[in-house]
């Protein structure tokens, strides 16, 4: 499957992009491609690009489009398919993405999920009030409506952390941003009859009941259909 997920920070991308990404039978690798953690794994492995993007994104910076799809590109499967968690960010992206699909041959995205609904201060609550990520998956939890695993479950050993740009200032700044692409965005995708809207202000399980109706429910082939 070749999907997306859009939406403003703390709509829950990420959450529904792992789930979605751990229910789909890829034992050897995640599909859920995410720009920010491919931003950061090379940041963490201190490599030269790294180095060039650590100082952009220290100092609250976009990281280059051209920086974002050289990192991405690799990692899209054209037999696999993928789960985008929070990419393409705005029109100008997915006119790119698009292009780039169709000369590799991967066909179009056939889903583009964008959770919306709660207002910007919910999003903010929401973060501020306990989002934490496991520094060794990147996986998303919140400490009191989706709390992280134990040790004995074995899925995910952490530290589960909060991330240093979670301040209210970047969030608002980041909610900023988003508005103002969001409407060019669902535009370009609606044109293309890939759109779903899903209301993201539900309880987490309720929102991952909406996209299985969306993507066609794992007992049905064509859910798995590249
Ligand atoms: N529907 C929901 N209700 C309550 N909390 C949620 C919901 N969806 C996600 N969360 C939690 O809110 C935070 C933001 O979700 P996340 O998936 O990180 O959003 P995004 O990737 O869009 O920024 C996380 O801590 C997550 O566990």
């Amino acid at each position: 499957m070749r999907v997306a997920f859009i939406g403003p920070v703390g709509s829950g991308k990420s959450s529904q992009a792992q789930r979605l990404s751990w229910s789909l039978p890829f034992y050897n690798r995640s599909p859920r491609l995410s720009t920010g953690d491919l931003v950061r794994a090379q940041i963490e492995a201190r490599t030269p690009l790294g180095a060039r993007i650590g100082a952009l994104h220290d100092a609250g910076e976009p990281v280059p489009d051209g920086v974002v799809f050289d990192l991405l590109l690799p990692h899209v499967r054209t037999a696999g398919g993928f789960v985008l968690d929070d990419f393409p960010a705005n029109a100008g992206q997915a006119e790119i993405l698009d292009a780039e699909l169709e000369e590799r041959g991967a066909g179009p995205l056939r889903h583009v999920i964008s959770l919306e609904g709660p207002s910007d201060d919910e999003l903010v609550g929401r973060v501020l009030g306990g989002r934490v990520h496991s520094r060794a998956t990147d996986a998303a939890y919140h400490l009191k409506n989706d709390p992280p695993p134990g040790p004995e479950k074995r899925l995910d050993p952490g530290p589960f952390e909060r991330r240093s740009d979670d301040t209210e200032e970047s969030l608002r700044r980041r909610l900023g941003a988003y508005r103002r692409e969001h409407a060019l965005l669902k535009e370009h995708y609606e044109a293309r009859g890939v759109l779903t809207v899903i209301d993201a202000g539900r309880p987490l399980d309720k929102v991952a009941e909406g996209v299985l109706d969306a993507l066609g429910h794992p007992e049905n082939p064509q859910y798995y259909a590249v």
